[in-house]
């Protein structure tokens, strides 16, 4: 991959020349706001009220709160399409008020619910705006919208020369995740881009997305109404009432198991321990190994199952415990409810600690 032609932030310098150019080199950068506040005009209360956060390189936090409490207006504070009354915002620890947005917007994806594709323009083109405004070749151009096609799994034959209305509301998510990826920038800012699409669909992009973050490391602020996909996603969770008030910031399992305050707890809503389970692996559960008890064969679960998957198996199937097989058929153990009420009761992190051990399955 062609590097771009300015560097705006100093440590992607090192990372540019050093990526060697692979579809998804780019890593992340360090995002740092510092009591921002934002009053629009006319407002006599401010949408955003003395906001700061640190986000670490590489790490996908999800801003999760009620409809206008301030999530978006935070969100676009960072690439400056909403400009900041007062604070500081600071990427890979330059000032963002010091570069001139248009620059500052090329080095940052962002992606929206509404997805945001010219209409007039095909998918490769539209996938192709920002390199092309960066001043690429046409050849390092065209490779590279090939090769987002790819790995956002729409096949480059059949849809490079589409237009996005002959594309499902799906596969237009993807290629506006595409688009967003097309500079490969540090930073990525998603702005609920799921949340048109249905839930199978929705489940399926998350995965798919999931994936795709395992791999390109971007540093990612990632906006949501849905606590459930703030767990199945995010690194860590920042929870928010009005005014962008941070009301809890920490990594899911550490949200689930102690809720700060009732305001949180209510965001949560049932079911806490079975999200809880979701997030840890059969293996974090003490496993026995007595021989099967009636003679009878058990249900067999993979050792990359979740606890949450282990109970769904022994509620549907009524055993009374469940055989833990490998890939290669070497029997890990015997998992039993008990053994999975032990590990909830026992991974209970502490607030603001980080995952309880074996916790974290879905990264
Ligand atoms: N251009 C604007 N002028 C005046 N007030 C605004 C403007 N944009 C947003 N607001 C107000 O600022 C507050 C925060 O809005 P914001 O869009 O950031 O909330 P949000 O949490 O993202 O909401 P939603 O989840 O519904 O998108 C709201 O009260 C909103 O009405």
């Amino acid at each position: 991959m062609p590097k771009p032609t300015t560097i705006i932030f100093p440590s992607m310098d090192v990372r540019g020349a050093a990526s060697g150019g692979s579809a998804t080199s780019g890593g992340g950068v360090s995002i740092e706001l510092d009591s921002v506040t934002k009053t629009y005009p006319g407002q006599d209360v401010s949408a955003v009220e003395d906001f700061s956060m640190r986000i670490e390189p590489g790490e996908l936090v999800m801003f999760v709160g009620p409809s206008g409490c301030g999530k978006t207006t935070t969100m676009k504070m960072v690439n400056r399409i909403i400009e900041p009354t007062s604070g500081s915002i600071r990427i890979d620890g330059q000032d963002v008020l010091s570069l001139s947005p248009d620059q500052l917007r090329r080095h940052i994806g962002y992606v929206i619910q509404q997805i945001g594709l010219f209409p007039h323009m095909t998918i490769a083109d539209n996938i192709a705006t920002v390199p092309r405004l960066l001043g690429w070749s046409k050849k390092e151009t065209s490779a590279r919208v090939e090769e987002l096609l790819d790995t956002v799994q729409l096949d480059p034959a059949v849809f490079a020369d589409r237009y996005p209305r002959q594309l499902s509301g799906g596969q237009q998510q993807r290629a506006g995740v595409a688009r967003a990826l097309a500079a490969d920038p540090p930073v990525m800012l998603m702005d609920e881009p799921f949340g048109a699409t249905d839930p199978i669909t929705r489940e399926k992009l998350q995965a798919e997305f999931l994936r795709l973050q395992a791999d390109i490391g971007k540093t990612i602020i990632f906006v949501t109404h849905d606590f459930d996909e703030a767990v199945r996603l995010g690194d860590r969770i920042a929870v928010l009432s009005e005014r962008s008030q941070i009301e809890q910031f920490d990594t899911p399992a550490a949200i689930l198991a102690a809720p700060a305050n009732d305001y949180v707890a209510s965001f949560i809503g049932s079911g806490a321990a079975l999200k809880r389970l979701s997030l840890m692996p059969v293996t974090s559960a003490d496993l026995s190994f007595g021989a099967p008890a009636s003679g009878g064969k058990r249900p067999q679960l993979d050792p990359t199952a979740t606890l949450r998957d282990a109970l769904d198996l022994l509620v549907v199937t009524g055993a009374e415990a469940l055989e833990i097989v490998d890939a290669d058929g070497t029997r890990l153990g015997c998992l039993t409810h008990a053994a999975i009420s032990a590990a909830l009761t026992q991974s209970s992190p502490t607030r603001g600690a980080g995952p309880a051990a074996g916790e974290g399955v879905h990264r």
